[in-house]
């Protein structure tokens, strides 16, 4: 059998493979069944998981993933792969709760549904976040966390393109990146001129652990040599190497994990193997299950993990008496602090030729461009959409958004309180809901990167192919106006820097005043999410009244359970991009 299918049908032929029919026939052999790790969701996390367990040839691993293989050539395009909305995207989309602070607006979360998970459908950015934030991590208590101790991991698995090797850059890992500096875009060149005169450094490595808070880079970017987008799938479940460890390692794609089974016993809980079906609705309830003899690995990302763990009888107990889930393990914080970046978009008219917008003005163009991406693997298809990332801390921006502090030790990013909150995301296209036919768009994204804010996530039904219900729970704190209104004057000086330079940028969607009042009106009117969900089965202590921890830091799931549960939505705070780290501590955890 091929590691590899893709089908309906293939998966359905898979899952007699990999697992027992249920009601369990019992003449059948459990060891038919039983992996010593069933890794659930092989997406970022979970595909380097599966490859690093993997490597042991006495270890066998089954990995599930919801959606399908998807290895055409559109799906290694850069410009063509990095759209969730495109109409046949893998993605899973849904409405969250309307926001109050949104004047009432739903928004739309998104996730990857492929193998290679969100990695298969993102920005691309490989960015690693400060030292600080680590630091940060161990500071709440969860030691072998901090910087240092992660730095190791962060090298071995990358491969640099771009940078020299140093102690904290790899050349020998087998995930890919490389970073653009030669930006197309006019309208960046005017940006970078505007940046440098605000005071806002250039820096030459983004992932620098000596890079200052305050500073800006064209971002590394996980792709390949041809330029084709590098996903974790890519990078570490290569076929050469599924085809070498067939024998130990089985992944199982378009299937749809219903529930861990949990078992108490002698005072321990166990989660002992999984419950799956086919994605595909028309073999609903046809259901397998799979045997783990050491651990499961949750690894469903941020807002599928929790409702994993509630349908499995693990979570707040008032909810799951709520929605008719026997309680195996009352967990209060399965599914509380959601995080997510808050974004904040400023939308500005320049020359159609400079922005994206001109290949769809242009079919000559466009078709020109394929082209010379086709033949040399160079030009706007290669590229990702934010071809620069800007890092401020909002606490050295003055009431006008000016950046009043340049000391050395300020800039210092090793030291949490030092950390930036802001990330300035500057797009050659549109990046709001509105319909904007026949112009050229400019954007600045502001978006806060530490939120106070916090959302949740819980179930919607006992059914396990509903979808969550996902409260985003952005600006319940008050506190994130004040980072965000900084962030907004910072940027309209950058574009009225810009526009007196010479660069014929107009004002679309911007706030009508730079008054408190003004601001947050145009705040609550347009933000949106930035997709990097986070936290939701936090890494830290359970008894922490204020922010009860769903996972210890060897990332086992609290409660007794004797062997683990391992979420990846375990970040214990916010860090800023987050697809590098959640791979990062993939990697890390099997040697903890
Ligand atoms: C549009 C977009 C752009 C982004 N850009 C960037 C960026 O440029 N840089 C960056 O660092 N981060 C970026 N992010 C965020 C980052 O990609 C994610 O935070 C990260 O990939 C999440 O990794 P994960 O392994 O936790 O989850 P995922 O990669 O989402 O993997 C979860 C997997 O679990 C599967 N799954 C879910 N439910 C089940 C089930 N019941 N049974 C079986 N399988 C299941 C899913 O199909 C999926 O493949 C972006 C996110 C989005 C949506």
């Amino acid at each position: 059998m091929s590691p590899l299918r893709s089908s309906a049908t293939a998966t359905f032929e898979m899952a007699n493979a990999v697992g027992a029919q249920v009601p369990i026939d019992l003449s059948i052999d459990p060891e038919a069944y039983t992996y010593d790790f069933v890794i659930v969701g092989g997406g970022t996390a979970g595909c380097c998981l599966a490859s690093r367990l993997s490597e042991d040839p006495a270890v066998k691993v089954l990995l599930i993933e919801r959606g399908p293989l998807r290895d055409d050539w559109a799906s290694k395009v850069p410009l063509i792969s990095s759209n969730p909305y495109a109409k046949d995207a893998p993605v899973g989309r849904w409405w969250a709760q309307p926001l109050p602070q949104a004047d009432g607006r739903p928004l739309e979360v998104v996730c990857g549904e492929a193998l290679g998970g969100t990695s298969s459908i993102n920005c691309m950015l490989y960015t690693r976040g400060t030292p600080g934030d680590y630091n940060r991590w161990s500071e709440l208590g969860n030691n072998g966390w901090g910087y240092h101790d992660l730095e190791p991991y962060f090298v071995k698995s990358e491969n640099t393109q771009s940078h020299p090797p140093s102690e904290w850059r790899g050349k020998h890992g087998p995930w890919l990146n490389q970073t653009h500096p030669h930006i197309p875009y006019r309208s960046m060149e005017y940006l970078i001129d505007a940046l440098e005169r605000a005071g806002i450094q250039h820096t030459d490595d983004t992932n620098s652990p000596h890079a200052p808070a305050a500073s800006y880079a064209p971002p590394d970017v996980a792709q390949d040599s041809k330029n084709y987008r590098h996903s974790t799938f890519r990078a570490f479940l290569p076929p050469e190497l599924c085809q070498e460890r067939a024998d130990r390692l089985k992944i199982c794609t378009d299937t749809l994990v219903m529930r861990i089974e949990v078992v108490n016993g002698n005072g321990q809980a166990h989660a002992r193997g999984v419950y799956f079906e086919a994605t595909d609705y028309r073999l609903a309830g046809r259901r397998f299950y799979a045997q783990a003899r050491r651990e499961v690995v949750l690894c469903a990302g941020a807002l599928v993990s929790p409702q994993i763990l509630q349908l499995s009888g693990i979570g707040p107990r008032a909810h799951l008496e709520k929605v008719g889930i026997p309680v195996q393990c009352d967990l209060p914080g399965v599914g509380n602090h959601l995080q997510d970046h808050i974004a904040v978009p400023l939308t500005y008219e320049i020359p159609i030729e400079d922005s994206l917008h001109g290949l769809e003005a242009n079919p000559f163009k466009a078709a020109k461009e394929l082209l010379r991406y086709l033949l040399t693997g160079k030009g706007i298809f290669s590229l990702p959409f934010q071809p620069l990332a800007i890092y401020v801390p909002s606490r050295l921006l003055d009431s006008d958004g000016r950046l009043s502090v340049t000391s050395p030790q300020a800039l210092d990013t090793s030291f949490p309180e030092n950390r930036p909150d802001l990330e300035i995301m500057p797009n050659a296209n549109n990046c709001t809901d509105h319909e904007i036919t026949g112009k050229g768009i400019f954007t600045l994204i502001v978006g806060l990167i530490r939120p106070k804010s916090k959302g949740s996530v819980r179930l919607a039904s006992s059914n396990p192919r509903a979808r969550p219900d996902v409260d985003l729970g952005f600006l319940t704190n008050e506190d994130d106006y004040v980072p965000l209104r900084k962030g907004l004057k910072l940027s309209m000086n950058l574009a009225k820097d810009m526009r007196e330079r010479g660069y014929p940028l107009q004002d679309l969607i911007v706030p009508g005043g730079t008054d408190d009042g003004s601001l947050d009106r145009f705040i609550r009117q347009n933000l949106r999410t930035c997709y990097h969900y986070t936290s939701t089965c936090r890494m830290g202590r359970k008894d922490d009244d204020d922010r009860p921890g769903v996972v210890d830091k060897e990332l086992r799931v609290h409660g007794g359970f004797d062997e683990s549960t391992v979420p990846t939505a375990t970040i214990p705070c916010y860090i800023g991009l987050i697809g590098t780290r959640v791979r990062i501590i993939m990697s890390s955890f099997p040697e903890l």
